[in-house]
Protein backbone atom coordinates (compact mmCIF):
# COMPACT_ATOMS: atom_id res chain seq x y z
CA UNK A 1 0.00 0.00 0.00
CA UNK A 2 2.61 2.69 -1.34
CA UNK A 3 -0.08 5.46 -0.72
CA UNK A 4 -1.01 4.73 2.65
CA UNK A 5 -1.53 7.74 5.31
CA UNK A 6 -1.03 10.08 1.97
CA UNK A 7 -4.52 12.14 1.38
CA UNK A 8 -5.37 12.97 -2.34
CA UNK A 9 -7.32 15.80 -3.56
CA UNK A 10 -9.12 15.39 -7.26
CA UNK A 11 -11.11 17.93 -9.03
CA UNK A 12 -14.28 16.58 -11.50
CA UNK A 13 -13.68 13.34 -9.19
CA UNK A 14 -17.60 12.14 -9.45
CA UNK A 15 -17.49 10.57 -12.94
CA UNK A 16 -15.09 9.07 -15.52
CA UNK A 17 -11.08 9.14 -15.37
CA UNK A 18 -11.85 11.81 -12.34
CA UNK A 19 -13.30 8.52 -10.41
CA UNK A 20 -11.18 6.54 -12.04
CA UNK A 21 -7.87 7.94 -10.45
CA UNK A 22 -9.65 8.33 -7.16
CA UNK A 23 -10.42 4.91 -7.06
CA UNK A 24 -6.83 3.93 -7.89
CA UNK A 25 -5.46 6.19 -5.03
CA UNK A 26 -7.87 4.28 -2.15
CA UNK A 27 -6.92 0.93 -3.67
CA UNK A 28 -3.86 1.90 -2.48
CA UNK A 29 -4.43 3.34 0.37
CA UNK A 30 -4.50 6.76 -0.25
CA UNK A 31 -7.58 9.06 1.36
CA UNK A 32 -9.13 11.08 -1.13
CA UNK A 33 -11.44 14.12 -1.35
CA UNK A 34 -13.43 14.25 -4.00
CA UNK A 35 -14.26 17.57 -5.44
CA UNK A 36 -16.91 17.87 -8.43
CA UNK A 37 -19.02 20.78 -9.41
CA UNK A 38 -22.25 18.15 -10.06
CA UNK A 39 -23.25 17.25 -6.46
CA UNK A 40 -25.80 14.80 -7.39
CA UNK A 41 -22.60 12.40 -9.44
CA UNK A 42 -20.17 13.22 -6.36
CA UNK A 43 -22.39 11.85 -3.64
CA UNK A 44 -23.29 8.92 -5.67
CA UNK A 45 -19.30 8.01 -6.01
CA UNK A 46 -18.89 8.96 -2.35
CA UNK A 47 -21.69 6.17 -1.96
CA UNK A 48 -19.89 3.80 -3.87
CA UNK A 49 -16.23 4.15 -2.45
CA UNK A 50 -17.58 4.05 1.14
CA UNK A 51 -19.20 0.69 0.34
CA UNK A 52 -15.89 -0.47 -1.30
CA UNK A 53 -12.97 1.29 1.16
CA UNK A 54 -15.40 2.44 4.22
CA UNK A 55 -17.14 5.65 4.88
CA UNK A 56 -13.61 7.37 6.30
CA UNK A 57 -11.79 7.14 3.21
CA UNK A 58 -13.05 9.96 1.44
CA UNK A 59 -15.02 13.13 1.65
CA UNK A 60 -17.08 14.59 -0.67
CA UNK A 61 -17.04 18.64 -1.24
CA UNK A 62 -18.90 20.63 -3.59
CA UNK A 63 -16.31 23.05 -5.62
CA UNK A 64 -16.33 24.93 -8.91
CA UNK A 65 -12.89 24.98 -10.06
CA UNK A 66 -13.65 28.14 -12.44
CA UNK A 67 -14.40 30.09 -8.60
CA UNK A 68 -10.50 30.85 -7.19
CA UNK A 69 -12.76 31.64 -3.68
CA UNK A 70 -14.40 28.36 -3.63
CA UNK A 71 -10.81 26.46 -4.85
CA UNK A 72 -9.06 28.60 -1.82
CA UNK A 73 -11.46 27.96 0.70
CA UNK A 74 -11.92 24.16 -0.22
CA UNK A 75 -7.75 24.70 2.29
CA UNK A 76 -10.12 23.76 4.69
CA UNK A 77 -10.24 20.02 4.14
CA UNK A 78 -8.95 18.12 6.58
CA UNK A 79 -8.86 20.90 9.19
CA UNK A 80 -10.08 20.84 12.24
CA UNK A 81 -13.08 23.06 14.18
CA UNK A 82 -14.47 24.05 18.01
CA UNK A 83 -17.36 26.23 17.76
CA UNK A 84 -18.80 27.17 21.05
CA UNK A 85 -22.43 28.19 20.82
CA UNK A 86 -22.51 26.32 17.53
CA UNK A 87 -26.45 24.41 18.74
CA UNK A 88 -28.55 27.54 17.03
CA UNK A 89 -27.47 30.78 15.62
CA UNK A 90 -24.73 32.13 14.53
CA UNK A 91 -23.12 29.19 16.02
CA UNK A 92 -24.71 26.83 14.07
CA UNK A 93 -24.54 28.91 10.52
CA UNK A 94 -20.64 28.86 11.15
CA UNK A 95 -20.16 25.38 11.93
CA UNK A 96 -22.82 24.59 8.46
CA UNK A 97 -20.02 26.79 6.52
CA UNK A 98 -17.16 24.71 8.09
CA UNK A 99 -18.27 21.31 7.43
CA UNK A 100 -19.47 22.64 3.61
CA UNK A 101 -16.04 23.63 2.89
CA UNK A 102 -14.81 20.81 4.32
CA UNK A 103 -13.43 20.71 7.60
CA UNK A 104 -14.79 18.98 10.61
CA UNK A 105 -16.48 20.64 13.54
CA UNK A 106 -16.56 19.70 17.61
CA UNK A 107 -19.98 21.41 18.31
CA UNK A 108 -19.82 23.01 21.76
CA UNK A 109 -23.24 24.07 23.52
CA UNK A 110 -24.83 24.42 27.04
CA UNK A 111 -27.92 23.47 25.55
CA UNK A 112 -28.32 19.93 25.19
CA UNK A 113 -31.00 19.55 22.86
CA UNK A 114 -30.63 22.06 20.19
CA UNK A 115 -26.39 20.73 20.08
CA UNK A 116 -27.89 17.08 19.71
CA UNK A 117 -30.60 18.31 16.96
CA UNK A 118 -28.01 20.43 15.00
CA UNK A 119 -25.63 17.22 15.11
CA UNK A 120 -28.53 15.48 13.75
CA UNK A 121 -28.79 18.36 11.05
CA UNK A 122 -25.27 18.32 10.38
CA UNK A 123 -24.88 14.17 10.00
CA UNK A 124 -27.52 14.08 7.17
CA UNK A 125 -25.64 17.13 5.54
CA UNK A 126 -22.27 16.05 5.37
CA UNK A 127 -21.98 12.34 7.04
CA UNK A 128 -21.81 11.10 10.77
CA UNK A 129 -17.91 11.40 10.96
CA UNK A 130 -17.70 15.42 10.41
CA UNK A 131 -18.61 16.31 13.05
CA UNK A 132 -18.95 15.68 17.39
CA UNK A 133 -21.42 17.46 19.85
CA UNK A 134 -20.13 18.30 23.26
CA UNK A 135 -22.49 19.69 26.08
CA UNK A 136 -20.43 22.36 27.52
CA UNK A 137 -20.59 25.29 29.71
CA UNK A 138 -17.84 28.03 28.60
CA UNK A 139 -18.26 29.41 31.90
CA UNK A 140 -17.19 26.30 33.60
CA UNK A 141 -13.11 25.79 33.03
CA UNK A 142 -13.21 22.06 33.85
CA UNK A 143 -15.69 21.99 31.43
CA UNK A 144 -14.46 23.68 28.09
CA UNK A 145 -11.09 21.91 28.93
CA UNK A 146 -12.30 18.75 28.84
CA UNK A 147 -14.10 19.70 25.65
CA UNK A 148 -10.62 21.10 23.94
CA UNK A 149 -9.51 17.41 25.07
CA UNK A 150 -12.02 15.23 23.43
CA UNK A 151 -11.84 16.96 20.50
CA UNK A 152 -8.46 15.97 20.38
CA UNK A 153 -9.11 12.70 21.14
CA UNK A 154 -11.38 12.05 18.30
CA UNK A 155 -10.43 14.44 14.95
CA UNK A 156 -6.18 14.57 16.78
CA UNK A 157 -5.62 18.65 16.50
CA UNK A 158 -7.42 21.97 16.42
CA UNK A 159 -6.93 24.55 13.54
CA UNK A 160 -10.00 26.71 14.03
CA UNK A 161 -11.59 27.83 16.72
CA UNK A 162 -14.97 30.47 17.53
CA UNK A 163 -15.44 31.84 20.39
CA UNK A 164 -18.76 32.29 19.96
CA UNK A 165 -21.28 31.48 22.75
CA UNK A 166 -23.14 34.56 24.40
CA UNK A 167 -26.25 36.25 25.68
CA UNK A 168 -27.87 39.04 27.02
CA UNK A 169 -28.83 39.47 30.23
CA UNK A 170 -28.84 43.09 31.76
CA UNK A 171 -30.77 41.87 34.99
CA UNK A 172 -28.07 39.03 35.25
CA UNK A 173 -25.26 41.24 34.47
CA UNK A 174 -22.67 39.76 35.78
CA UNK A 175 -23.41 36.18 34.28
CA UNK A 176 -23.85 38.10 30.90
CA UNK A 177 -19.93 39.43 31.43
CA UNK A 178 -19.28 35.90 32.48
CA UNK A 179 -20.06 34.19 29.40
CA UNK A 180 -19.48 36.41 26.83
CA UNK A 181 -16.09 38.04 27.76
CA UNK A 182 -14.62 35.61 30.57
CA UNK A 183 -15.86 32.71 28.48
CA UNK A 184 -14.14 33.95 25.07
CA UNK A 185 -10.74 34.26 27.30
CA UNK A 186 -10.99 30.98 28.78
CA UNK A 187 -12.17 29.57 25.07
CA UNK A 188 -9.20 31.74 23.64
CA UNK A 189 -6.46 30.69 26.32
CA UNK A 190 -7.39 26.74 25.81
CA UNK A 191 -6.85 27.11 22.45
CA UNK A 192 -3.58 28.31 22.49
CA UNK A 193 -2.10 25.25 24.56
CA UNK A 194 -3.40 23.01 22.37
CA UNK A 195 -2.46 25.06 19.05
CA UNK A 196 0.65 27.27 19.75
CA UNK A 197 4.09 26.25 18.02
CA UNK A 198 6.89 25.37 19.57
CA UNK A 199 5.34 24.89 22.78
CA UNK A 200 6.01 21.06 23.18
CA UNK A 201 2.24 20.35 23.19
CA UNK A 202 2.40 19.67 19.29
CA UNK A 203 0.31 22.77 17.96
CA UNK A 204 0.97 23.55 14.42
CA UNK A 205 -0.86 27.31 14.41
CA UNK A 206 -4.25 28.30 13.35
CA UNK A 207 -6.91 31.08 13.82
CA UNK A 208 -8.95 31.77 16.53
CA UNK A 209 -12.23 34.24 15.82
CA UNK A 210 -14.00 36.00 19.03
CA UNK A 211 -17.16 36.83 18.28
CA UNK A 212 -17.89 40.24 19.36
CA UNK A 213 -20.51 42.80 17.60
CA UNK A 214 -21.29 46.11 16.57
CA UNK A 215 -21.98 46.75 20.23
CA UNK A 216 -18.07 45.51 20.98
CA UNK A 217 -17.48 49.05 18.29
CA UNK A 218 -20.26 51.62 19.36
CA UNK A 219 -22.39 51.70 22.84
CA UNK A 220 -25.68 50.58 22.10
CA UNK A 221 -27.77 52.39 24.93
CA UNK A 222 -30.03 49.54 25.74
CA UNK A 223 -27.17 46.96 26.70
CA UNK A 224 -24.82 48.56 28.88
CA UNK A 225 -23.34 45.19 30.08
CA UNK A 226 -23.34 43.35 27.16
CA UNK A 227 -21.95 46.44 25.29
CA UNK A 228 -19.14 46.79 28.01
CA UNK A 229 -18.36 43.01 27.49
CA UNK A 230 -18.74 43.53 23.41
CA UNK A 231 -16.21 46.17 23.79
CA UNK A 232 -13.86 44.06 26.07
CA UNK A 233 -14.16 40.87 23.56
CA UNK A 234 -12.50 43.88 21.02
CA UNK A 235 -9.87 44.74 23.20
CA UNK A 236 -8.32 41.39 24.41
CA UNK A 237 -8.77 39.86 21.42
CA UNK A 238 -6.64 42.65 19.42
CA UNK A 239 -4.08 42.55 22.71
CA UNK A 240 -3.65 38.80 22.19
CA UNK A 241 -2.99 38.94 18.47
CA UNK A 242 -0.19 40.46 19.19
CA UNK A 243 1.13 38.51 21.91
CA UNK A 244 0.27 35.64 19.56
CA UNK A 245 2.45 37.17 16.81
CA UNK A 246 5.48 38.31 19.52
CA UNK A 247 5.75 35.02 20.81
CA UNK A 248 5.80 33.36 17.28
CA UNK A 249 2.80 31.17 18.43
CA UNK A 250 1.61 30.76 14.33
CA UNK A 251 -2.42 31.32 15.83
CA UNK A 252 -3.93 34.11 14.13
CA UNK A 253 -6.53 35.98 16.64
CA UNK A 254 -9.64 38.53 14.83
CA UNK A 255 -12.41 39.73 16.50
CA UNK A 256 -15.91 38.99 14.49
CA UNK A 257 -18.40 42.52 15.18
CA UNK A 258 -21.87 41.91 13.20
CA UNK A 259 -24.81 43.89 13.41
CA UNK A 260 -28.19 42.66 14.50
CA UNK A 261 -28.45 38.97 13.25
CA UNK A 262 -31.43 36.95 12.97
CA UNK A 263 -31.69 34.99 15.58
CA UNK A 264 -33.39 33.91 18.92
CA UNK A 265 -31.35 36.12 21.00
CA UNK A 266 -32.84 39.24 19.62
CA UNK A 267 -35.90 38.31 21.96
CA UNK A 268 -34.00 39.64 24.57
CA UNK A 269 -35.43 42.91 22.39
CA UNK A 270 -38.95 42.23 23.83
CA UNK A 271 -38.10 40.97 27.21
CA UNK A 272 -38.50 44.05 29.53
CA UNK A 273 -36.99 41.44 32.79
CA UNK A 274 -33.90 40.92 30.84
CA UNK A 275 -33.15 44.33 30.51
CA UNK A 276 -32.70 45.52 34.10
CA UNK A 277 -32.73 48.82 35.42
CA UNK A 278 -33.33 50.36 31.81
CA UNK A 279 -36.39 48.54 31.19
CA UNK A 280 -38.11 51.53 30.34
CA UNK A 281 -35.57 52.36 27.35
CA UNK A 282 -36.97 48.90 25.45
CA UNK A 283 -39.24 50.34 23.26
CA UNK A 284 -36.25 51.97 21.50
CA UNK A 285 -35.19 48.61 20.12
CA UNK A 286 -37.38 48.73 17.69
CA UNK A 287 -36.34 51.93 16.69
CA UNK A 288 -32.52 50.88 16.74
CA UNK A 289 -33.63 47.55 14.58
CA UNK A 290 -35.74 49.43 11.96
CA UNK A 291 -32.16 52.22 11.59
CA UNK A 292 -29.61 49.04 11.10
CA UNK A 293 -32.10 46.14 9.17
CA UNK A 294 -31.41 42.35 10.48
CA UNK A 295 -29.08 40.61 8.59
CA UNK A 296 -29.35 36.77 7.80
CA UNK A 297 -27.17 33.80 9.43
CA UNK A 298 -25.71 32.56 6.02
CA UNK A 299 -24.54 36.24 4.73
CA UNK A 300 -22.83 36.44 7.77
CA UNK A 301 -21.36 33.18 7.99
CA UNK A 302 -19.80 33.54 4.44
CA UNK A 303 -18.20 37.20 6.06
CA UNK A 304 -17.08 35.02 9.17
CA UNK A 305 -15.20 32.23 6.40
CA UNK A 306 -13.24 35.15 4.91
CA UNK A 307 -11.92 35.82 8.26
CA UNK A 308 -11.10 32.41 8.77
CA UNK A 309 -9.50 32.28 5.65
CA UNK A 310 -7.36 34.76 5.18
CA UNK A 311 -3.41 34.10 6.67
CA UNK A 312 -3.31 37.96 6.17
CA UNK A 313 -5.43 38.84 8.74
CA UNK A 314 -4.16 38.47 12.11
CA UNK A 315 -5.52 41.22 15.49
CA UNK A 316 -8.47 41.73 12.42
CA UNK A 317 -11.61 43.70 13.89
CA UNK A 318 -14.54 42.52 10.95
CA UNK A 319 -17.66 44.94 10.87
CA UNK A 320 -20.43 43.37 9.34
CA UNK A 321 -23.66 45.55 8.82
CA UNK A 322 -26.33 45.75 6.15
CA UNK A 323 -24.16 48.94 4.38
CA UNK A 324 -21.11 47.11 4.32
CA UNK A 325 -18.35 44.84 5.68
CA UNK A 326 -15.36 46.28 6.42
CA UNK A 327 -11.99 45.88 8.35
CA UNK A 328 -11.81 48.96 11.57
CA UNK A 329 -8.59 50.87 11.72
CA UNK A 330 -7.66 51.97 15.25
CA UNK A 331 -5.10 54.62 15.27
CA UNK A 332 -1.75 52.45 15.74
CA UNK A 333 -0.43 55.50 18.01
CA UNK A 334 -2.42 57.75 20.24
CA UNK A 335 -1.50 60.97 19.19
CA UNK A 336 -3.52 60.16 15.63
CA UNK A 337 -6.58 58.88 17.52
CA UNK A 338 -9.41 61.31 16.20
CA UNK A 339 -10.04 63.04 19.50
CA UNK A 340 -11.73 66.58 20.52
CA UNK A 341 -9.20 68.97 21.85
CA UNK A 342 -10.31 70.56 25.33
CA UNK A 343 -9.50 74.37 25.99
N1 LIG B 1 -27.81 37.80 16.70
C1 LIG B 1 -27.27 39.01 16.71
O1 LIG B 1 -27.93 40.03 16.42
C2 LIG B 1 -25.84 39.17 17.10
C3 LIG B 1 -25.20 38.23 17.89
N2 LIG B 1 -23.90 38.46 18.25
C4 LIG B 1 -23.18 37.47 19.07
O2 LIG B 1 -23.13 36.26 18.35
C5 LIG B 1 -22.97 35.16 19.25
C6 LIG B 1 -24.00 34.10 18.94
O3 LIG B 1 -25.26 34.65 19.23
P1 LIG B 1 -26.60 34.23 18.44
O4 LIG B 1 -26.32 33.05 17.60
O5 LIG B 1 -27.15 35.43 17.84
O6 LIG B 1 -27.50 33.84 19.69
P2 LIG B 1 -28.28 32.50 20.05
O7 LIG B 1 -28.91 32.77 21.37
O8 LIG B 1 -29.11 32.07 18.92
O9 LIG B 1 -27.11 31.41 20.21
C7 LIG B 1 -26.23 31.46 21.29
C8 LIG B 1 -25.83 30.03 21.60
O10 LIG B 1 -24.89 30.06 22.67
C9 LIG B 1 -25.25 29.08 23.61
N3 LIG B 1 -24.76 29.45 24.95
C10 LIG B 1 -25.25 30.42 25.76
N4 LIG B 1 -24.58 30.43 26.93
C11 LIG B 1 -23.65 29.44 26.86
C12 LIG B 1 -22.67 28.95 27.75
N5 LIG B 1 -22.52 29.44 28.99
N6 LIG B 1 -21.88 27.92 27.32
C13 LIG B 1 -22.04 27.39 26.09
N7 LIG B 1 -22.97 27.80 25.21
C14 LIG B 1 -23.76 28.82 25.59
C15 LIG B 1 -26.78 29.01 23.56
O11 LIG B 1 -27.26 27.79 24.07
C16 LIG B 1 -27.02 29.18 22.06
O12 LIG B 1 -27.03 27.95 21.41
C17 LIG B 1 -23.12 35.77 20.66
O13 LIG B 1 -21.84 35.98 21.21
C18 LIG B 1 -23.81 37.12 20.40
O14 LIG B 1 -23.49 38.05 21.39
C19 LIG B 1 -23.19 39.55 17.83
C20 LIG B 1 -23.81 40.49 17.05
C21 LIG B 1 -25.15 40.35 16.61
C1 LIG C 1 -29.25 43.80 22.77
C2 LIG C 1 -29.37 42.61 21.91
C3 LIG C 1 -28.27 42.59 20.90
C4 LIG C 1 -27.72 41.25 20.71
C5 LIG C 1 -27.15 41.16 19.35
C6 LIG C 1 -26.12 42.19 19.03
O1 LIG C 1 -25.00 42.14 19.47
C7 LIG C 1 -26.52 43.25 18.13
C8 LIG C 1 -25.74 44.34 17.91
C9 LIG C 1 -26.16 45.20 16.81
C10 LIG C 1 -25.87 46.45 16.64
C11 LIG C 1 -25.28 47.33 17.62
C12 LIG C 1 -25.07 48.60 17.21
C13 LIG C 1 -24.54 49.63 18.10
C14 LIG C 1 -24.60 50.87 17.61
C15 LIG C 1 -24.20 52.02 18.44
O2 LIG C 1 -22.82 52.22 18.51
C16 LIG C 1 -24.77 53.29 17.89
O3 LIG C 1 -24.56 54.24 18.84
C17 LIG C 1 -24.09 53.58 16.57
C18 LIG C 1 -24.92 54.52 15.77
C19 LIG C 1 -24.33 54.55 14.37
C20 LIG C 1 -25.19 55.32 13.46
O4 LIG C 1 -25.83 56.30 13.93
O5 LIG C 1 -25.22 54.92 12.31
Amino acid sequence: MALSGKIALVTGASQGLGKGFSDVLLKNGAKVALLDVNETAGKNAKADFDKEYGEDSTIFLTCDVTSYEHLKVMALSGKIALVTGAGQGLGKGFSDILLKNGAKVALLDINENAGKNAKADFDKEYGKDRNIFLTCDVTSNAQLKDAFQKTIEKFGRIDIVSNNAGIVDETNWEKTVEVNLNGVIRGTYLALEHMKKGSGGGGEGGVIINTSSMAGLGPLLTSPVYTASKHGVVGFTRAMAEASSVSGYGVRINAFCPSFVKTPILDFMKNEKAAGQLGHLQHLSDKILAKTGILEVPVVAERFLQLVTDEEKNGAVMMVTQECTAYMNFPKDFKDAPKTILP
